[in-house]
């Protein structure tokens, strides 16, 4: 040391120089000015003074603050939780007036003095002592509260918890009556930069004010909020910035903490669900919209009502169990009812709300009306789907089918007519569906097909029609020179025979149609594929059922007609007879004043012929036909069958386009390429234009006649097709068997007494096959039912007769005839074939089979009548009549009735027949007879006694 001035020591202790001379005066020093030396021996008497209780110098002058700093560890942690170690640092100040007493004790101390240090210094010890008891409270407190808010937050996830926590540093409030004053020893000691600054999250602490408090004193400070006592709970991941205020460090904690537990919620969804009885709670408790409510670690405070709702947006409080405050997740995932775990990233309504609303009005309200459904029905349709699409129970549509003499079942296929009958018993309305199925395809493809070839003049089809015998074939036959008649069984054509025929005036295809009312079938098909019916009338017949049948046809079918009168020749021919009964019958013919052409011709001699010839094509010529010639080909079938080596052979009319060798054609459910094609007088032949028959061989099965034919080019297509088709035909039919048995279920009782015959039939070609059919099946009566059990084209082979055995059924060969093994085995098995060429040979034979079946028919055959005329009794008879027999004769073997007043008052037999007391026989008319009645007492004067035969009749069908 050395000496020093004392302006310089002042500059350098930092200090106003008259401060310092005093100091200097009052440690006994005296200097003269600011400018006087002071040697180290004043400065180290200075010290002394100083050290000995005098306040150090200070730039007021009067105050003198004590500031200390503490910190500790505490545990922290709730139930089975595990504790968490949180750093409190407890910061303490303590100010006093320097030179004088504390505000707070004035009254009791004297004024600062040298000798009132000890004193007061106590007394400071005492006030530190009651500001730790109350701060320890505080920190008390503040653990509970702490504890109390991790029960709350246990789903924040384990590693938020076990991040590093920053001390919570717990700042009491002073007494107001310790001023804080900072002198810049003690900032030096605690600089206000701390390198690492908490986050303090606030909360409010209400410290119990120390007993001897003096009168508040306004506390200054950078708290904002004077009262609050300020803890650091940080989060980890979470950087204080200084530059930030409280506020928005506070938003950041809680942004944090946010995702923080949003994240955990995804982690362990099991672990953080809330538990469900909440929710409702929940739900009715918060009366903050939940939905804008973000994951927080919620703040535990009484603060009024007023901070919370300035803390809404960064909040999500809802009170939990005992009022407690919970922490909660984004009302999108907290539906309350999460019981099967898992994440919910939509928002789903509390069912109990939703039933709520529905309560408040139900959805169903009763129909006022029946309701009239109206519905399309397929070509077969299963009873449950009919049910389905009526919107009733199965069992209802069975109800009506018994009632309507069917008994179906829930799985069974119906036909669309009968679904159509009892859709509308039930009350509905059915109309047949318009299924977009191959026919509307073929008809597009028939388009196609035509489209863009030229049409050229084609041959007119032509039909003749008439009744039987009227000279159809003989007709036929003259035109085309040969004797086709002649040749055939009968004299009765069986089958659509299809001729082109080239004659002087052009070439022309006629259709043979048969006559026999079995065939209108056929016809039907024939007039639909024909462009002129020639209506042929036998001059000696006149109109015939047959020919007003053919009217009607040619009529519904849109098609000119030509009237043929035949058979001129004959003597009984009258054709004027024929005009008048055409004109009866809407034929208005050229020769009555109409259009329809009129020819006279004799199909015997050839009368007319031409003149008829000339007519179709004048007709023809009019309806101007034509049909493209290089397109594939369409048309239909005339008539099939299957022949032995040749397999089967489609008869077909072309009616469009070219037919050619290789084509693939479909026709109906059949399809195949065209192996070979044969003209009407079985000549190969490579193609055939429009309006040209021709017999078509390669189909995979005989179709049926009138199916539509096209060619095709895709033949994965036309299989597909026909396949469709078989189908559809299988339904039918067994829709149609399913109805048929039903049918039978309920005549069942009858049909036990009723006889069957079981027919087999196999013909030559498929049309004489479904005439058999049809007329054999309309011979059915009450009594006896004609059953065919199936039908075919071809010969007979021994699977028919193995399949006739078993259902004991008759085969009826027409036209065809059985093979070597077939005979065999018809022969081991008694099985019966028939063979026909006449198809009334047939109907005629199976009459004659049902006759036979038939149970004869009882009649009663009156034999005599006697007449009482007086009553007897015997002992030996007991009532005795005396009768006199007045018409026939009493015979004693025959059932007798009395008659009273004409009335039959008893049937029985006879006892007795005596004649003057011997037992007779008989007694004749005009004879006396004494009559006892077997049984019956009661016989008066006056009454009748009739005899009478049982006797049974052959019935015949
Ligand atoms: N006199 C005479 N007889 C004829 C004439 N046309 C046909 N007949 C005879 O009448 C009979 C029946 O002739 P069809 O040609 O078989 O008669 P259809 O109409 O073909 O008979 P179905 O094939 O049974 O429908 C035959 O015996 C013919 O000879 C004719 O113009 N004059």
């Amino acid at each position: 040391m050395s000496d020093i001035a004392v302006k310089k020591l002042a500059e350098i202790i930092n200090a106003p120089v008259e401060v310092l001379l005093k100091q200097l005066q009052d440690a006994g020093i005296h200097v003269n000015g600011p400018d006087a030396w002071i040697t180290d021996a004043q400065k180290l008497t200075l010290l002394a003074h100083i050290r000995q209780g005098a306040a150090p110098v200070s730039n007021s002058g009067n105050k003198i603050t004590i500031k200390r700093r503490s910190t500790s560890e505490m545990t922290v942690g709730a139930g089975g939780q595990r504790g968490k170690t949180v750093s409190v640092e407890v910061r303490h100040k303590k100010n006093f007036a320097a030179g004088a007493k504390p505000v707070a004790q004035s009254t009791e101390h004297s004024p600062p003095a040298a000798g009132a240090r000890i004193s007061r210094t106590e007394e400071l010890a005492r006030q530190l002592s009651a500001e730790r008891q109350a701060r320890e409270s505080g920190i008390q407190k503040e653990t509970k509260r702490v504890e109390q808010r991790q029960e709350v937050t246990k789903i924040v996830p384990e590693e938020v918890k076990e991040v590093p926590q920053p001390p919570v540093v717990v700042e009491p409030t002073v007494s107001p009556a310790i001023e804080e004053v900072v002198v810049k020893e003690a900032e030096a000691v605690v600089p206000p930069s701390a390198p690492v600054k908490p986050v303090v999250v606030e909360t409010k602490v209400e410290t119990p004010p120390p007993a001897a408090s003096p009168a508040p004193v306004a506390t200054p400070g950078p708290a904002s909020v004077p009262e609050v006592m300020t803890a650091a709970v940080t989060t980890g991941g979470v950087e204080p910035d200084d530059n930030l205020s409280a506020k928005e460090q506070r938003d950041v904690v809680v942004a944090a903490a946010r995702e923080e537990a949003a994240s955990a919620l995804k982690r362990r969804p099991s672990k953080i669900r809330p538990k469900p009885t909440l929710a409702p709670r929940e739900v009715a408790d918060s009366s903050e919209p939940e939905a804008e409510k973000p994951v927080v670690t919620e703040k535990y405070t009484d603060a009024a009502p007023a901070e919370k709702t300035d803390k809404k947006p960064v909040k999500n409080k809802v009170a939990g169990r005992g009022g407690r405050e919970e922490l909660h997740v984004p009302a999108g995932n907290r539906s309350g009812k999460k019981k099967g775990g898992g994440r919910r990233d939509t928002f789903r309504p509390d069912p109990r709300q939703q039933n709520s609303n529905a309560n408040a009005k139900h959805g169903f309200e009763k129909p006022t009306a029946p309701v009239v459904k109206e519905i399309e029905i397929p070509t077969t349709i299963v009873v449950s789907e009919l049910a389905q699409k009526l919107a009733i129970r199965a069992t209802d549509i069975i109800k009506a089918m018994m009632k309507m003499g069917m008994m179906m079942t829930i799985n069974q296929a119906i036909d669309q007519d009968t679904a159509i009958l009892v859709t509308e018993e039930l009350g509905h309305k059915a109309k047949p569906m318009q299924e977009m199925d191959d026919a509307a395809l073929l008809a597009a493809m028939i388009g196609q097909n035509v489209n863009g070839y030229e049409a050229k003049p084609r041959p007119p089809v032509v039909t003749i029609m008439g009744h039987v015998d009227h000279g159809k074939t003989s007709l036929l036959d003259y035109i085309r020179k040969t004797r086709v008649a002649a040749g055939e069984a009968g004299g009765i054509t069986q089958h659509i025979g299809a001729y082109h025929v080239d004659t002087d005036h052009g070439t022309v295809t006629f259709l043979d149609t048969p006559g026999h009312a079995a065939f209108t079938k056929m016809r039907a098909r024939g007039a639909q594929v024909t462009d002129i019916i020639i209506l042929i009338v036998a001059a000696d017949d006149g109109v015939m059922p047959q020919t007003k049948e053919a009217i009607k046809h040619a009529k519904a079918a849109g098609v000119p007609m030509v009237v043929a009168i035949n058979k001129i020749d004959k003597l009984g021919a009258d054709p004027d007879k024929v005009l008048g009964e055409l004109s009866q019958n809407e034929v208005n013919t050229e020769a009555w004043g109409g259009d329809v052409p009129v020819v006279q011709i004799s199909a015997k001699t050839g009368q007319g012929i031409d003149a008829l010839l000339e007519t179709l094509l004048l007709v023809a010529e009019v309806q101007e036909l034509t049909a493209p010639v290089d397109a594939p080909a369409t048309g239909n079938v005339i008539e099939a069958s299957i022949e032995k080596g040749r397999g089967a052979v489609a008869t077909v009319l072309v009616r469009n386009g070219t037919l050619r060798r290789g084509d693939l054609l479909l026709c109906g459910a059949e399809y195949g390429r065209v192996r070979a094609m044969f003209d009407e007088a079985g000549r190969p032949v490579k193609e055939a234009g429009p309006s040209i028959p021709v017999a078509v061989l390669g189909l995979s099965a005989a179709p049926e006649a009138g199916d539509e034919v096209i060619v095709m080019t895709d033949e994965r297509k036309a299989r597909e097709i026909a396949e469709l088709r078989r189908e559809k035909q299988r339904d039918t039919r067994f829709a149609a068997q399913h109805v048929s048995k039903s049918e039978d279920f309920f005549t069942q009782v009858k049909a036990s007494e009723r006889a069957q015959v079981n027919i087999l039939i196999k013909a030559d070609v498929q049309g004489s096959v479904e005439a058999l059919r049809n007329e054999l099946l309309n011979l059915s009566t009450d009594e006896v039912e004609v059953r065919v059990v199936t039908a075919g084209v071809g010969g007979i082979s021994a699977s028919d007769v193995d399949l006739a055995s078993a259902s004991r059924a008759t085969i009826i060969a027409f036209n065809v005839r059985t093979d070597a093994t077939a005979r065999k085995t018809a022969a081991d098995n008694g099985v019966n074939i028939r063979y026909y060429s006449i198809i009334y040979e047939v109907i005629d034979d199976i009459k004659s089979v049902m006759s036979g079946l038939l149970s004869p028919e009882v009649r009663e055959v009156f034999v005599g009548l006697a007449e009482v005329r007086e009553v007897f009794r015997s002992s030996e008879l007991g009532q005795v009549a005396g009768c006199l027999v007045v018409d026939g004769a009493m015979r004693r073997s025959l059932p007798i009735r009395v008659l009273r007043d004409n009335v039959v008052i008893f049937n029985g037999e006879l006892e007795s027949l005596r004649r003057h007391r011997d037992d007779v026989k008989e007694v004749h008319m005009g004879t006396e007879c004494g009559i006892a009645v077997k049984d019956y007492n009661d016989v008066r004067k006056g009454d009748n006694i009739e005899c009478y035969e049982r006797v049974e009749v052959a019935r015949k069908i």
